[in-house]
């Protein structure tokens, strides 16, 4: 696998970042997940855009313009001959020293890392997934803001290790107030008498999958509202789904033992997985281009 490092691109035996690295130490910097699918880059502009607003968030000055950025993304995808790919890139603080304070930090890490990975979720698209609501809350918009896709994901690593010590697939967020948050890595839809109803983006990541199926459903004519959601809404919809450039468009069934609506995925759900699907293959910024 061929890297982009710094400059450079590189084999991943090679790929190697300093100990010193305030990303390493600190979780000091940025990152975006974006897929390609049949040779296009799906919504790179948002991703990018995300990337930036993430970056100056948190006072990071990429060394890189957007342009220069998506080219190497391009680039990085030709190097490894991908059509269809997960696309990962990092921009860290950089090297300093132990201490955690960024003005010791020279110059940004920048890194791209691209792979080929399938359906997250494998098979549960057909079935759907079991989730249950975590007693970790999702980090409140006045400490480490959910809008920022930092390199700071214990938050989520917490929800998901509770997950597993569970036996299901995905973990509930709740925030600080009793609001549902999101997924541990990716936003949550609910569906009530043909209506979709998804939160608002102050404690969760404003996810570009959450964005496309909202413009999907418009399109479709479907009915959608951005409201506070608690624990009822969850348990008495008729259908729930989670959003995600890793987990695309993903159907749940249980949560917290509740079955959802019959306990299979929703005719909303199957309409909306499948129009994501169609603009998946359709829409995207060519690799070649
Ligand atoms: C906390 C969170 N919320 C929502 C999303 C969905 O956003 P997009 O629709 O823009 O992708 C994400 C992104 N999802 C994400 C990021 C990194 C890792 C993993 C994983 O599950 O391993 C998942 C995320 O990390």
């Amino acid at each position: 696998m061929i890297i982009y490092l710094d400059g450079r691109f590189v084999p991943e035996e090679e790929a190697r970042v300093s100990v010193f690295d305030h990303g390493l130490l600190y979780g000091d910097g940025v990152f975006e997940g974006i897929r390609a699918y049949n040779g296009k880059i799906f919504r790179l502009d948002e991703h990018l855009a995300r990337l930036y607003d993430s970056a100056k968030a948190i006072d990071l000055a990429i060394p890189l313009t957007k342009a220069e950025m998506a080219e190497v993304i391009k680039e990085t995808l030709r190097q490894n001959s991908l059509r269809d790919a997960y696309i990962r890139p990092i921009v860290t603080r950089g090297k300093g020293d132990l201490g955690l304070d960024p003005l010791k930090c020279a110059k940004p890490t920048v890194i791209v890392i691209a792979v080929t990975w399938g359906a997250m979720y494998g098979d549960l698209y057909d079935n759907g997934l079991r989730a249950i609501c975590v007693s970790v809350r999702r980090t409140p918009p006045e400490s480490m803001p959910p809008n920022v896709k930092s390199l700071n994901y214990l938050n989520n690593i917490l929800a998901k290790i509770e997950a597993n010590y569970r036996g299901v697939d995905e973990a509930i967020f709740f925030d600080t107030k009793g609001h549902v948050s999101e997924g541990s890595g990716d936003n949550i839809f609910v569906v009530k008498d043909g209506v979709i109803i998804t939160p608002p983006t102050l404690n969760n990541l404003r996810g570009i999958t959450r964005m496309v199926v909202l413009e999907i459903a418009a399109s479709m004519g479907i009915t959608v509202l951005e409201r506070d959601l608690g624990y009822f809404d969850l348990y008495t919809a008729d259908e729930v789904f989670v959003t995600g450039t890793a987990a695309e468009v993903a159907p749940i069934r249980e949560i917290d033992g509740r079955v959802i609506g019959n306990g299979k995925p929703g005719p909303i759900t199957r309409q909306l997985m499948a129009a994501f699907r169609t603009a998946t293959q359709k829409d995207g910024t060519p690799i070649e281009g």
